[in-house]
């Protein structure tokens, strides 16, 4: 029963709260560590289960990683006695996250070998890895799929080389960035992702000892070297959980302080916010955000690579549109199949219509291939409690957002996947003044 929450919906979320640092950062920092002669110390950790799913993985390694509470929430990651490229009861870790296939490059290195389990990560689309395993066949890597994973090997060690990528995608970006800093000679990677959060993962390989430019036209160059040593970094504000407790205020009417979210990340979200009607007031220490008390506008918005408007973004933003008088449009152009909670949020009383057409503006790799991936919301929608089942990190987020905002009393079910995500979200819940509770 630990799994469900009782949410009696209806009450503005208001009050405030602080942020740390971004799962999509924190995890691929903790891989860097393995990359390094000495420890590092990473600071700014969020309690997530995708930082304890990566611990885990990197002890399996033989990585010693001390987890240092207090105000700087810091982790201590010792790679000296990295020995194992292949353990036995890694596939405890398969499913639970996407992490473990950056290991390819750091464990080639390191031992000459490496065994990836099948991946975990948001069911939202296919999420294949032919890229990862492209870029890292052209480094020279031998990879061999097994029943349960991949295996691969480097026989004559990995050498830089000139890549291009299909699509900008974040995780084949970060597989070369961790590839190439200590591979033989320069890597050329074309039509790169430029997120924050590579931008902080380059920051930590620079401190590190690596080479690394990145151009305006998304070409970033690496230049190899020998040897890397540990890096000391504060990990930068997760802006996703900073934008899905903003959504949260428009969609409950309430006024949230978000402790630690930084403007210059957000700049795309926060225009977004403002075109709907929300109102922000950006400090140093955080952002406030709040409903205006009037209507809020529809919109017509796609989303996008760095620096468009994140996908990760869409759905918790998807519920504050149910509130919007008027259509709103959402094309999805990241992940073909990333409207799947609308269901729940539709037995709810919202008005949304999915389509296969790419809605609202350019044509998208998902247009011609029969993927409902633009939505059109109507509202605003009267929504009232129901029974819904959360079915990713942020469609389920969504869907708690939507039963705080609804009339009547919802159970939510699987709540436990929000974990993986936001830190503390049920005291977080609580400090705002929503009205819920376990089981
Ligand atoms: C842990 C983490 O950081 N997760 C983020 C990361 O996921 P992740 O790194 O998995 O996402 P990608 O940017 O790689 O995926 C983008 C698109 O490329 C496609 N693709 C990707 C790799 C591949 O080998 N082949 C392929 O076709 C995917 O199916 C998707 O359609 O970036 C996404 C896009 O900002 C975010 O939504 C996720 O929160
Ligand atoms: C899709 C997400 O994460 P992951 O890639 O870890 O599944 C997300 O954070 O919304």
């Amino acid at each position: 029963m630990n799994d469900v929450l009782t949410v009696h919906g209806g009450t503005p979320l208001v009050g405030s709260l602080a942020v740390r640092g971004a799962k999509n950062f924190v995890s691929k920092a903790m891989v860097a560590a393995l990359l390094g002669e000495g420890p590092s110390v990473l600071r700014n950790v969020p309690q997530i289960r995708d930082v304890t799913v990566v611990t885990g993985l990197l002890e399996l390694h033989g990585v010693q990683v001390e987890d240092v509470q207090g105000p700087e929430s810091e982790l201590r990651l010792d790679p000296a006695n990295v020995d194992h490229a292949h353990v036995a009861d890694i596939d405890a870790h398969a499913g639970s996250s996407r992490i473990p296939i950056l290991f390819c490059g750091p464990l080639l290195h390191r031992l000459g070998e490496a065994f990836i389990p099948d991946l975990g990560g948001c069911r939202i689309g296919d999420r294949p890895i032919n890229y990862h395993l492209d870029v890292l066949r052209q480094f020279g890597a031998v990879v061999d799929k097994m029943p349960n994973g991949i295996s691969l090997k480097a026989p004559n060690g990995l050498q830089g080389t000139k890549l291009e990528l299909p699509y900008p995608s974040v995780g084949s970006t970060e597989q070369v960035l961790l590839t190439a800093v200590r591979a033989e000679g320069v890597t050329e990677l074309r039509n790169a992702a430029i997120e924050p959060e590579i931008m902080d993962l380059i920051a930590v390989l620079q401190k590190m000892g690596a080479i690394i430019s990145v151009d305006t036209d998304r070409t970033i160059r690496i230049e190899g070297v020998d040897r890397l040593s540990g890096f000391t970094h504060t990990a930068l504000p997760d802006r996703i959980e900073a934008a899905s407790w903003a959504c949260a205020a428009l969609a409950t009417k309430g006024d949230i302080m978000v402790h630690g979210a930084r403007q210059t990340e957000m700049m795309t979200f926060l225009n977004v916010f403002r075109k709907v009607g929300g109102e922000l007031d950006i400090r140093d220490e955080g952002i406030r955000f709040s409903h205006p008390g009037g209507a809020l506008n529809s919109l017509v918005l796609e989303t996008d690579v760095h620096p468009g408007f994140m996908t990760d973004w869409q759905q918790p933003l998807v519920v504050a549109l149910t509130q919007a008088s008027g259509l709103s449009i959402v094309h999805e152009t990241v992940y073909e199949n990333r409207f799947g909670f609308t269901a729940a949020l539709r037995d709810m009383g919202a008005q949304i219509q999915l389509y296969r057409e790419c809605l609202g503006g350019r044509a998208c790799r998902f247009g011609a291939r029969n993927f409902q991936h633009s939505a059109v919301i109507s509202g605003p929608a009267k929504l009232h409690g129901a029974d819904i089942t959360v079915p990713d990190l942020r469609g389920g987020f969504s869907h708690l957002i939507a039963a705080l905002a609804a009339e009547g009393t919802s159970r939510v079910r699987g709540i436990g996947l929000i974990d993986r995500g936001y830190e503390h979200f049920q005291t977080k819940l609580e400090s705002l003044g929503a009205n819920y509770e376990r089981g």
